[in-house]
């Protein structure tokens, strides 16, 4: 083969050449590239052609500005040491939360596997199979002042109420999770409170009674309070904060404004389920963090036991509130978490 003079930075045009190409023919929506450092971005826009998508990811924020300058789509990833499939998965699901990727779509992706600082490895992913992979491990990832248990029966019980409804009707619901006193002071009962008069161990969202009554209660306007240790504290609460200066994609009406605003102001995460379609998505710090689309056969979301995976997940954090210092800040999303991580099981496009 003869080789190319080319520089470090139009080296990989021909890969991406080929990986446009490839995308086409396999009817895939987008091409994403892991780049190891700077490139002609204005060339690779080029090679971008045939209505496939270019995403590239880097932690760069230089490059990201110079990315999106040449009219790319770029994804914002956290520096990592780890592993390219993780940081393929990290990319995957920070583009699957911002809406530039759809569940169950098929990525070409284009990566440096053998050779460091060079592009020379494409493969295909359909990202509903790449993303059921990632479990348990990746809500740990996301860092929340919530532990992880509380957070994953939270999960559990939206994700179910997302794809089963209550007698043959779609239901949605917002559930606010931790820094309960704080939510509280922002909300005012809606009416009746099903909660009210039980036990704290009586009401305990670990609990899968406990979770039943809320798929039932989800029914009811409102929102649930959740205590970091699992306690519901209080149901059909109207929450009550400001949504100035927030931002939410189209479409997402007041349940999901709700959510951003009183996670915008309080250290609590919300989980809502949209009534309209069955997704989920975890709110922290005003934003959406994680987005899990609904399944599109009737099936058990799978949670992998962490401890069986390879690689050792971070300990979810334990303060009520973490003082937010650039070392161990909230993270917004889960592409910006510093250890292995991933998740979202979903197998259908919305
Ligand atoms: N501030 C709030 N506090 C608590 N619950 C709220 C609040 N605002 C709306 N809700 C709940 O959300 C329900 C639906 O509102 P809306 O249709 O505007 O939400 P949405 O964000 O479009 O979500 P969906 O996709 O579920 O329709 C209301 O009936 C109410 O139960």
């Amino acid at each position: 083969m003869t080789p190319l003079n080319t520089s470090k930075a139009t080296a990989p045009l021909p890969i991406l050449s080929i990986a446009c190409g490839s995308a086409q023919r396999l009817g895939a929506s987008a091409v994403l590239v892991m780049p190891e450092g700077p490139m002609e971005w204005d060339l690779v826009r080029s090679v971008a052609t045939g209505g496939v998508d270019f995403l590239i990811a880097s932690s760069s924020d230089r490059q990201v500005e110079a990315i999106r300058k040449a009219g790319l789509v770029a994804i914002e990833l956290e520096p990592s040491e780890a592993a390219i499939a993780e940081r393929v998965t990290l990319a995957l699901i920070e583009a699957v939360a911002n809406d530039q990727l759809k569940a169950g779509a098929r990525v070409v992706v284009v990566y440096s596997g053998f050779e460091a600082e060079a592009l020379d490895s494409i493969s295909v992913i359909r990202l509903g199979e790449h993303l059921e992979r990632l479990t348990a491990r990746d809500l740990r990832a996301l860092e929340t002042s919530v532990p992880f248990d509380t957070l994953k029966a939270v999960v559990d019980a939206g994700v179910e109420i997302g794809r089963e409804g209550r007698e043959g009707k779609a239901v949605g619901s917002l559930i606010v999770v931790g820094d309960a006193r704080n939510v509280l002071a922002r909300t005012r009962p809606l009416g009746f409170d099903p909660f009210k008069g039980y036990k704290r161990k009586e009401r305990n969202v670990r609990d899968l009674r406990v979770r039943e009554a809320i798929k039932e209660i989800a029914q009811m306007d409102g929102a649930f309070v959740v205590a970091r240790d699992g306690t519901v504290e209080a149901a059909c609460r109207l929450i009550d904060a400001p949504v100035a200066g927030l931002t939410l994609p189209k479409g997402l009406g007041t349940r999901h404004w709700a959510a951003a605003a009183i996670t915008s102001v309080t250290q609590a995460v919300a989980v809502v389920v949209s009534q309209s379609n069955g997704t989920v998505r975890i709110f922290q710090d005003g934003d959406v963090i994680l987005r899990i689309a609904p399944m599109r056969h009737a099936r058990a979301m799978k949670w992998q036991d962490a401890e069986s995976e390879p690689g050792e997940p971070r300990a979810p954090r334990e303060r009520e509130k973490p003082p937010r210092t650039p070392e161990n800040g909230p993270l917004r999303r889960p592409g910006r978490a510093d250890g292995p991580e991933r998740d979202a099981p979903q197998d259908g496009s919305e």
